[in-house]
């Protein structure tokens, strides 16, 4: 395991973490990354501020602009955003053979579909993570709150498929992330799809924290909404998903969540310095939700009145 050959791509929020633990850990870590964030880890490496797992400096065997540059991996981390996933998977070149796992870490529900279908080589490792993450001015990456889990799984995995989810465990939890299996992946990865279809939409759509999203009564109820219309095109799909599940999510976020939580979503549409809102993965949570729905027949009307709010934005 020690000289196993890694590469991360994308070194924003999530990537950074991984990038950061992975780096720390083993020997022969390549980071992919472009422009003046290429250039900075080049000079000074990988600064980490992680609550959860501490202050790390994180320095790459090397950084390449594409990972084209790489030869054949054991392992290749995709954590680049929606939008960014096609362009990213034409640019691997002979970095993925036959052997190489890739696990596409992000949002949505159909990453590992996707990459399956540009890449066409290697074993895709679906997965999800729960995480706060993202990237400074300087390169840095800074990880709040005291979790981030990583889940795992191929649908239907053949013996060898499984036994590429168990190494890939185990070369996680051996860098300090924490990574469990899951017996039904694509249940999983809806109940995460479900919460940031409520979620990242409703913070995105408000700019509010999730306690203020809890403590406006119309919000709150909506959230509830959101994710029963989640649920009903996941159970039309046939995904494993029950409505004690969405209620357990809901009562999550009535009493769990942090009152300052936020999203990803909002964070590109409401950058903090007062930018100019980020490309961002709308149409990844309620376009492909509202285009599903309509596809299977399911009424969706606050996941569309949302949709287009955030399309408007
Ligand atoms: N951030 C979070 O808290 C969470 C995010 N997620 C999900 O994880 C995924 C990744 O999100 P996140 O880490 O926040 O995204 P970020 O935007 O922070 O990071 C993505 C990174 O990918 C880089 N990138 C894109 N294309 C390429 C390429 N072809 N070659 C090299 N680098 C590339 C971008 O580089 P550049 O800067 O040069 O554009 C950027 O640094 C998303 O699907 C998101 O929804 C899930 C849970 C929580
Ligand atoms: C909801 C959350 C914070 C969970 O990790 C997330 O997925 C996001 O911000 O995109």
């Amino acid at each position: 395991m020690e000289d196993c050959k890694i590469a991360v791509l994308g070194i924003g929020g999530v990537g950074g973490y991984l990038a950061g633990m992975l780096a720390s850990t083993y020997s022969d870590v390549s980071f992919v990354a472009r422009g003046p964030r290429k250039a900075a880890l080049e000079a000074h490496g990988l600064q980490l501020h992680s609550e959860y797992s501490g202050e790390i400096t994180a320095r790459p065997a090397r950084v390449v602009e594409t990972a084209a540059e790489l030869a054949p991996l054991d392992y290749l981390f995709i954590c680049v955003k929606n939008y960014s996933l096609e362009q990213a998977c034409k640019t691997l070149g002979a970095s993925v053979d036959d052997h190489t796992v890739i696990i596409p870490v992000m949002n949505g529900v159909d990453p590992a579909e996707r990459v399956r279908t540009f890449v066409g080589r290697g074993t895709v490792v679906e997965s999800l993570i729960y995480t706060v993450g993202f990237s400074n001015p300087d390169f840095s990456v800074t990880q709040q709150g005291d979790f981030t889990t990583v889940k795992l799984g191929i649908p239907h995995a053949t013996p060898a498929q499984q036994a590429a989810v168990e190494r890939t465990r185990d070369m996680m939890v051996h860098a300090g992330i924490d990574t469990q299996i899951c017996a039904d992946i694509q249940a999983e990865i809806w109940r995460k799809y479900m919460l940031n279809c409520a979620y990242n939409v409703l913070t995105a759509a408000y700019n509010r924290t999730i306690g203020q999203l809890r403590d406006d009564p119309v919000t709150r109820q909506e959230y509830r909404d959101l994710l029963l219309e989640t649920l009903a095109v996941a159970q039309a799909k046939g995904v494993a998903l029950t409505r004690e599940i969405a209620l357990a999510e809901y009562d999550r976020f009535l009493h769990k969540l942090e009152d300052d939580a936020t999203s990803s979503l909002q964070r590109d549409l409401h950058p903090a310095d007062d930018a100019p809102p980020r490309e961002s993965e709308r149409d990844t949570f309620s376009g492909y939700l509202v285009r599903e729905a309509h596809r299977l027949g399911i009424s969706v009307p606050l996941s569309e009145r949302y949709d287009q709010m955030l399309r408007n934005m």
